[in-house]
C-alpha cells in the first residue's frame, strides 16, 4: 500500500479542503482526479507529511508521514506549481536536493538532466526559464535518485505536446521497471492507459474510486470535454 487514509480532514481556518477522506492506494500508478478545489493538493501535501491533518489519519509507505520525514528519502515530489527558488540555476537546485537525500551527486544530477533533456539550460539562473523549462526542471526533481514513489501534481501543465508525449514515455518506463506512481492531473486521458488505480475527489470527499479497468467508463462520462466545447 502506497498511501492509506482514514476519515482525512484537513481544515484552513474556516475553509474544509478534506472532509473525511478514507482511500488505500495500491501500488502501480494511481490518477488523482477532480475538479478545481476538490483537494487533490492538500491530499497530496497529507501523504507526503508536509501538512498535520486536522483530524483522520494517512500512513505512507504503512508509516505516519507527518512523524517520519525520513521516509520522504524514498519518495519524489513535483508540485505544481513548483515549489523552487528562482535566483539559483537548476544545476544548483538538482544538486541541492540530490545532497539531502544522500545521492551521488554529480552522477544523479547528470542521469535526471538527460532524462529530460534540460542539460542545455541546468546552468542558467532558474528565472530565466519559460514555463515549460521550469516544469521540466521540477519533473526532474522527482526522478533524482530512482525514488521507490513518485507524486507528481499536473506534470503537463504547462508543457508542449512533444514533450507531453516525451514525459509519458518517461513515466511508463520507470513504471516497468517497478517505480509507482501518484499523479494529479486535469489532463488525463494519455494516462488511462497506463493508471491501475483512480481516485475522484471531489470537494473535499471521495466522489469515486477504483480500479482503472473497472471505472474507466465512468471516468470517460465524468471527464470528457462535451461535443459542443470541441466544434
Ligand atoms: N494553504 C492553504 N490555505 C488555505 N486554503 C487552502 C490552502 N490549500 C488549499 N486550500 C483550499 O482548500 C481547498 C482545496 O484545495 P486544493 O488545492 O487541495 O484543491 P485541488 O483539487 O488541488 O484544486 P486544483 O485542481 O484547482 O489544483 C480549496 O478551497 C483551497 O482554496
Amino acid at each position: 500500500m502506497i498511501v492509506h487514509a482514514k476519515n482525512l480532514q484537513k481544515c484552513f481556518g474556516s475553509v474544509t479542503a478534506l472532509a473525511g477522506v478514507s482511500v488505500k492506494i495500491p501500488k502501480g500508478l494511481t490518477l488523482i482526479l477532480g475538479p478545481n478545489g476538490g483537494g487533490k493538493s492538500t491530499f497530496m501535501k497529507l501523504s507526503l507529511g508536509l501538512y498535520k491533518p486536522t483530524q483522520g489519519e494517512i500512513k505512507l509507505l504503512g508509516k505516519d508521514p507527518w512523524k517520519n520525514a525520513d521516509i520522504r528519502k524514498n519518495i519524489g515530489v513535483a508540485f505544481d506549481p513548483p515549489a523552487i527558488p528562482k535566483l539559483i540555476t537548476g544545476k544548483e537546485w538538482l544538486s541541492f536536493l540530490a545532497e539531502t537525500k544522500n545521492l551521488n551527486v554529480q552522477k544523479e544530477v547528470l542521469k535526471v538532466s538527460k532524462l529530460f533533456d534540460i542539460g542545455g539550460f541546468l546552468r542558467r539562473r532558474i528565472e530565466s526559464y519559460s514555463s515549460g523549462m521550469f516544469k521540466r526542471l521540477s519533473l526532474a526533481q522527482a526522478f533524482l535518485g530512482e525514488p521507490e514513489v513518485i507524486f507528481l501534481d499536473e506534470p503537463f501543465a504547462n508543457i508542449d505536446f512533444e514533450s507531453i508525449a516525451k514525459i509519458i514515455s518517461i513515466i511508463a518506463e520507470k513504471k516497468i521497471t517497478g517505480t509507482d506512481f501518484v499523479i494529479i492531473s486535469h489532463i488525463w486521458e494519455p494516462l488511462i492507459n497506463m493508471a491501475d488505480y483512480i481516485v475522484v475527489l471531489s470537494a473535499g470527499k471521495v466522489y469515486l474510486e477504483g480500479r482503472a479497468d473497472k471505472i474507466e467508463e465512468d471516468i470517460e462520462n465524468l471527464f470528457r470535454l462535451p461535443n459542443s466545447l470541441l466544434r
